[in-house]
């Protein structure tokens, strides 16, 4: 994954900038492959602890490969999201999941969380948003519609606007409370949140 980790725009930084990791004490990254958002934002909040989860070959490279300074921050987990999420956490990070599933399958990833949803936790998305037509410039309007095209072809996905994000939360469970969107600039994913409000 580390390719599309590093393109211009594409690059954590914006994500470990624009929330306040800090305050956090436990994060799991679903879906999070070998690590290396959870790293990102590990090296600048030393008192987060990561639980990355993924398919068993991604869980197995992350371990080898996890840099002895990780080694008491970052743990690694087998876990298929769709099943129930076994770990209570303050935020649920998923970085550049849902746009590979369609709105049914986007749904059932969701509320798998539900389970082990406490008060307040967050659900934190890292995702393009699609601008409304004729608002980006030619070329960004084309590029994403482009991958949204991609996505449909290659996994039945789509990528999202902001109202498809607020109302995918919605369709999910009423006491998400979807909190807004951040554009950051420099980067060409947006960070959408929710909050579990009981
Ligand atoms: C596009 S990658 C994103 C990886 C990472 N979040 C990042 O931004 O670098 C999608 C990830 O979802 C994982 N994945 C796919 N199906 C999964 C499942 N059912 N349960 C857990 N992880 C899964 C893949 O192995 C892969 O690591």
């Amino acid at each position: 994954m580390g390719w599309f980790n590093s393109g211009p725009g594409f690059e954590p930084t914006a994500l470990v900038e624009s929330i306040p990791w800090g305050k956090y004490k436990t994060v799991v990254d679903v879906g999070g492959n070998t690590g290396l958002v959870s790293q990102a934002i590990a090296k600048k909040h030393a008192s987060v602890k990561f639980i990355v989860q993924d398919r068993p070959e991604p869980v197995v490279e992350g371990i080898d490969r996890l840099a002895p300074e990780f080694k008491d921050q970052i743990t690694f987990m087998q876990h298929d999201f769709f099943q129930d999420q076994p770990i209570s956490a303050d935020v649920y990070l998923f970085r550049w999941i849902l746009h590979d599933w369609s709105d049914k399958y986007a749904i059932k990833i969701l509320r798998a969380l539900i389970p082990a949803l406490k008060d307040g936790a967050k659900v934190i998305l890292n995702e393009f948003v699609l601008p409304p037509p004729g608002v980006a410039s030619a070329f960004l309007s084309k590029s994403l519609r482009t991958m949204d095209l991609s996505m449909l072809e290659l996994h039945n996905g789509k990528e999202r606007d902001a109202d498809d994000w607020a109302s995918l939360f919605e369709a999910c469970d009423s006491r998400f409370h979807f909190e807004g969107i951040i554009r950051a600039p420099g980067s060409r994913l947006g960070i959408i949140q929710a909050t579990w409000k009981l």
